[in-house]
C-alpha cells in the first residue's frame, strides 16, 4: 500500500540483499520508523515485541529469520534452533508455525552450502504469495460489500465494522479484513468503517485508522463497547475481522473482543464475515476454544497506553489504578456457528468443516 504516495510492503529486503526491512509498527501512527534486521534474533524479537504483526506478516518475517540464521550457521543444529528460537516467539498464529514448517521443508534436504540462498528464495515467494492470496480474498470480499450495497440506496454508505488491525500491515500488502474494504472504495462504493480502538494494545485505533486515512476510507475510530449499540440501531451494515488461527471446522480465533462483536453482530442478524488466508486455517484443529492457544501478554499493556503528549512526544501514562492487577488474555475464540462465512482466497466458505473441505479439497484431505 502507499504511503505519502510511496508504495510500500510490510517487509522488505536491504539494499544489501541480505538484511531485512520491516516498519516499526509500535511506533505507528505517530512515527513512521523502519528497522533493519540482521540476525534470527533481531526477527524473532521484531515478532515477540509487535514491532511486526499480524498472522501473515508474522510468518513472512519468521521465514526471513530462517533465512538470516542459514547466513549465520547453516547446519542441520543451526536449522533447528533457528525454527526453536522462532517458533517461540507467540503462540496463537498458526501462520508463524505454518512458515517454519514450509522453510524446514524446503531447507532439510539441502547441502548447508545451499541453505541461506534457498532459504531466501523460499521467503521472497511466501511473501510474494501472501500479496496474490490477500488480494484474492479482497475480490471475493467485494463481492459480499457490492450485494449489500445492491440492497441499499444508491449513494448511501455501506458501515462496515471491524476489530483490530488486519490490513495490509497484518500481511505483506493488502491486508485480509480490509483488502474488501480497499477494493470496494476503489471500485467507488461508498463505504464507511466503524474502527472498533481495539483495548488493550489500540490496533484499531492506531494502525486501521493510520491505514484507511492513508487510503482515503471514511472511517470513525469507536470505544471497542460502542459496537453493540450501533447495531441495534442498524448503524452497521457488516462486521469483517480477521484471524490469527481457524479451526478446520471454522472456529476462529481473533484478537481480543472479536467474540463479543459476533454475539452482538448475531443478535442484532448482522452478517459477520472473517476474512483469511489458507495458512492460517490450522487443519488439525477441530475446537478452537478447546485446542487453540490463546496467548497471554504482560499486563502492563493493560495498565499502560502509549500516545502522542501535548508537546508532540510518545509516551506512555498509566490507566490504571497503582496496585491493581490486570489480566490480558490478546485473543478469544468465536464459535464458527456465529460466524456468516469465510472469505478465503478461493471464495466464500460457510464456517464448517464441509463448508472448508468444499473449497480447499487438497489440504483438508492433506491434514
Ligand atoms: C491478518 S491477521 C490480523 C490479526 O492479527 C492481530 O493480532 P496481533 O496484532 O496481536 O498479531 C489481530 O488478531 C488481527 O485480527
Amino acid at each position: 500500500m502507499k504511503i505519502n504516495g510511496q508504495a510500500y510492503r510490510t517487509i522488505w529486503l536491504a539494499q544489501d540483499g541480505w538484511r531485512v526491512c520491516v516498519i516499526d509498527q509500535t511506533r505507528l501512527p505517530f512515527r513512521f520508523e523502519t528497522l533493519t534486521l540482521g540476525s534470527t534474533g533481531q526477527a524473532a524479537e521484531a515478532i515477540r515485541s509487535m514491532v511486526v504483526r499480524g498472522a501473515p506478516l508474522i510468518g513472512a518475517t519468521a521465514a526471513y529469520g530462517v533465512a538470516l540464521a542459514m547466513r549465520e550457521d547453516p547446519s542441520d543444529a543451526g536449522l533447528e534452533a533457528a525454527l526453536a528460537l522462532l517458533g517461540a516467539t507467540r503462540p496463537t498464529a498458526v501462520n508463524l508455525h505454518w512458515a517454519l514448517s514450509r522453510m524446514r521443508a524446503r531447507l532439510i534436504g539441502l547441502k548447508a552450502r545451499s541453505r541461506a540462498q534457498a532459504a531466501y528464495a523460499e521467503a521472497a515467494l511466501l511473501c510474494d504469495e501472501d500479496v496474490a492470496l490477500c488480494r484474492a480474498i479482497g475480490e471475493h470480499g467485494l463481492t459480499v460489500i457490492s450485494g449489500i450495497a445492491a440492497r441499499k440506496p444508491a449513494g448511501e454508505p455501506i458501515n462496515i465494522l471491524t476489530h483490530c488491525n488486519a490490513g495490509w500491515l497484518a500481511t505483506v500488502d493488502w491486508g485480509t479484513a480490509l483488502a474488501p474494504i480497499y477494493m470496494a472504495h476503489d471500485a467507488g462504493i461508498p463505504v464507511h468503517v466503524w474502527v472498533d480502538e481495539t483495548r488493550p494494545r489500540n490496533q484499531g485505533a492506531a494502525l486501521t485508522a493510520y491505514e484507511l486515512g492513508g487510503h482515503g476510507v471514511p472511517h470513525t475510530v469507536i470505544s471497542d463497547n460502542a459496537g453493540g449499540h450501533l447495531m441495534q440501531h442498524g448503524q452497521v451494515d457488516m462486521v469483517i475481522v480477521g484471524t490469527d488461527r481457524t479451526t478446520a471446522t471454522g472456529d476462529v480465533a481473533n484478537k481480543i473482543g472479536t467474540y463479543l462483536k459476533a454475539l452482538a453482530a448475531h443478535d442484532n442478524g448482522v452478517p459477520f464475515y472473517v476474512a483469511l488466508p489458507s495458512p492460517t486455517i490450522d487443519w488439525s484443529l477441530r475446537d478452537g476454544l478447546r485446542e487453540i492457544p490463546i496467548e497471554e501478554r504482560s499486563s502492563r499493556e493493560v495498565t499502560h497506553l502509549s500516545g502522542l503528549s501535548e508537546t508532540g512526544e510518545v509516551e506512555q501514562v498509566r490507566v490504571v489504578a497503582p496496585g491493581s492487577n490486570a489480566a490480558n488474555p490478546a485473543f478469544d475464540v468465536t464459535p464458527a456457528r456465529l460466524v456468516t462465512g469465510l472469505i478465503t482466497e478461493r471464495g466464500i466458505a460457510p464456517a464448517s468443516s464441509e463448508g472448508l473441505a468444499k473449497l480447499f479439497p487438497d489440504l483438508a484431505g492433506a491434514a
